[in-house]
């Protein structure tokens, strides 16, 4: 193993490929290349293969910064530290559906793990208009299996306060506060709208004071609901997938939250490609009616099995007294519901006007293609947020979905 490092320092492709001999991931002598990677907001990461037998790794390294404002944005290194735990955390969950992580080092900042290549990322493929057939099935799995063993009701109760202690991520749980949960919803300088859409997001999101009221109790949610360990950010950049399988990255937000932040957050980017597919596959409109259809059965399937599967693990693992009393099991996942509907509606408006937008609309050139469906989106997303405590089953959400022009 390697002598633990004492002083942070950015890895270039020359150091990584260092590190990652001297942490015996290889041989000396192996030849190795080394590409740095990494296209989210945030972090670098590296591929290091064996370019003889392509034996390959993963390094990723959080900056001292977010990438995607630049130095002038400082964040913590210790979200590195919390993604590695989470991963590690998961993994034990869900081994088939999380990377396995071969090391990890907090003055660094670097977690090693296993080289996902061969899939590809799930935004990038539903761009693509491909369907995965296993999506569906393994995110309600992944979803039911974390947030139950995480929580109160899967989770040795004293264990879950030690655990939760370790969680405590407030510069990147600041950042979802302020780019989700406010600064779209007032004129914000961190917003980023096109001077042709300022009106309608004036009219629609900025002088809604119903809305405003809303999206105030599900910030306070976020804040306060301390159920479970959350990923934070699962959205479909988040997520590599094949025909076969499906393996779930980048938990560096986690942190102990409400149980519907995951499942809105992924039920929002489906959506958000839904609504961009009405331009990606505008000349193709068979294609484009059996993908959105697909998008809703992805969303209707993750919420049913989610949903069979938490009920199973509620009755076979109990951890309260309470868990048999008659409705208690049903009344917690009617909130886990609403919670992710109005969560899924504030990210679907974050992503069409705040900080960091989304690939499936950024990537429609025609700005007034992209206006309309950016203003789809955000009507779409009010919905969501305000009719959440009426849309009481998924046929309900994924009809107001498909009936919203
Ligand atoms: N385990 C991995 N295997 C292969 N590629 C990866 C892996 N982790 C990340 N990447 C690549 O790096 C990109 C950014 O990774 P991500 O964890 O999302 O970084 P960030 O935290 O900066 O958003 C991913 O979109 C993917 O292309
Ligand atoms: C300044 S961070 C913006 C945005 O980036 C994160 O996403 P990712 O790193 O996965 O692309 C997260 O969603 C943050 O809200």
């Amino acid at each position: 193993m390697a002598i633990k490092q004492v002083v942070y320092e950015p890895l270039t492709t020359d150091t990584a490929r260092e590190l990652s001999k001297n942490l015996q991931l290889f041989n000396q002598n192996d030849q190795l290349s080394a590409v740095e990677i990494g296209d989210g907001n945030l972090n670098l990461v590296f591929r290091i293969q064996n370019v003889i037998n392509e034996k390959s790794y993963i390094i990723k390294q959080a900056l001292p910064y977010a990438k995607v404002v630049g130095t002038s944005w400082p964040l913590t290194l210790d979200r590195s530290r919390i993604e590695g735990e989470s991963l590690k955390r998961t993994y034990q969950l869900v081994p088939e559906l999380t990377p396995k992580v071969y090391y990890s080092d907090s003055t660094l900042a670097v977690t090693v793990m296993d080289d996902l290549s061969h899939l590809i990322i799930l935004r990038k493929g539903l761009i693509a208009g491909n369907q995965y057939p296993k999506l569906a099935k393994d995110i309600g799995i992944f979803l039911a299996h974390t947030l139950f063993f995480n929580s109160d009701f899967g989770l040795n109760q004293q264990d879950k306060k030690i655990q939760s202690s370790q969680f405590i991520n407030p510069e990147l749980c600041k950042i979802t506060e302020d780019l989700v949960f406010t600064d779209p919803f007032f004129d914000h300088d961190t917003n980023n709208i096109d001077d042709t859409l300022k009106l309608f997001v004036t009219e629609t999101i900025w002088a809604d004071p119903a809305l405003k009221l809303e999206v105030a109790k599900l910030k306070q949610a976020f804040l306060t609901k301390g159920e479970t360990l959350v990923h934070g950010d699962l959205h479909t950049g988040s997520i590599f997938v094949s025909e076969e399988e499906t393996i779930v990255i980048d938990p560096e937000f986690a942190y102990y939250g409400p149980f519907g932040f995951d499942v809105g957050a992924f039920i929002a980017n489906l959506i958000l490609n839904y609504l961009a597919q009405d331009v990606h596959l505008a000349v193709q409109p068979q294609k484009k009616a059996e993908f959105q259809r697909y998008l809703l059965d992805v969303i209707t399937e993750t919420w049913q099995v989610f949903e069979q599967e938490f009920t199973t693990l509620w009755q076979e693992h109990p951890q309260d007294a309470f868990m048999n009393v008659d409705g208690y099991l049903e009344q917690t996942l009617q909130t886990i519901f609403s919670d992710a509907i109005g969560f899924a509606g504030c990210k679907v408006i974050r992503r069409m006007i705040g900080l960091a937008g989304v690939e499936d609309v950024e990537s429609i050139t025609d700005v007034n293609l992209r206006n309309q469906v950016k203003k789809n989106a955000l009507t779409l997303g009010k919905k969501l947020i305000v009719q959440r405590n009426e849309l009481t089953s998924i046929q309900k959400l994924v009809k107001v979905v498909s009936d919203h022009a």
